[in-house]
């Protein structure tokens, strides 16, 4: 749907985005309670980490189908996205129940793309794709099998989810730099026709 007016750039779906990235002190501080491994503020946290999780579900279904697509919400979606599984992820590294070396790879990538969308800006706005949506998903869910106590004999199963995202994040952080060589390509070659047209007249 493409709106008539203006959108305005405080709508609910940017409500939304924000109001994910401050519910993720809140999360941290639950998590942080006693020696971190306490099972009721894990199942606290939890809550508070899934209902983050489901205004990540909520921001952008709305914008689409409300015509409340904003640039700011473009580039807000996915940083909100990577402060919550961010900061998740380096505070259950912290209390030593995921990798270092997982976190890291997981970090560096949606850091590393977060830059190159920003620094693409001045060609083209990098939205979310398919793949880096499903890819949020299957972290935001290894994520939350994490925070929440875990009976030991189920470990495979959330170390299986850890494995599955952590292909995802590589396999899509590729996908959006192969796509940003792409329009960096092309927006030279734009250039360079247009100097060459300039010149010939
Ligand atoms: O793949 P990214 O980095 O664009 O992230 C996808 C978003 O988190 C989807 O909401």
């Amino acid at each position: 749907m493409i709106p008539d007016r203006p959108v305005p750039l405080v709508n609910l779906p940017n409500i939304l985005t924000v109001s994910r990235i401050l519910l993720v002190p809140i999360g941290l501080i639950f998590l942080f309670q006693g020696d971190g491994h306490e099972p009721w503020w894990r199942v606290a946290a939890w809550t508070i980490f899934a209902i983050a999780a489901i205004t990540d579900r909520y921001d952008g279904h709305i914008a689409r189908k409300r015509g409340l697509i904003t640039n700011f919400g473009k580039i807000a979606d996915p940083i909100a996205d990577k402060a919550l599984t961010g900061a998740a992820l380096v505070s259950l590294s912290i209390l030593g129940d995921i990798y270092w070396w997982v976190t890291i790879v997981i970090l560096s990538r949606e850091i590393g793309i977060t830059l190159l969308r920003l620094a693409l800006l001045r060609y083209e706005v990098i939205a979310a794709s398919a793949g880096g949506k499903l890819k949020t998903f299957v972290q935001i869910c290894a994520i939350g099998l994490y925070v929440l106590p875990f009976p030991g004999f189920l470990e495979w199963f959330r170390f299986g989810f850890m494995a599955l995202a952590l292909l995802l994040t590589v396999g899509t952080g590729l996908d959006y730099i192969v796509k940003a060589v792409k329009i960096v390509a092309s927006g030279r070659k734009r250039a360079t026709n247009k100097t060459n047209s300039t010149e010939s007249a």
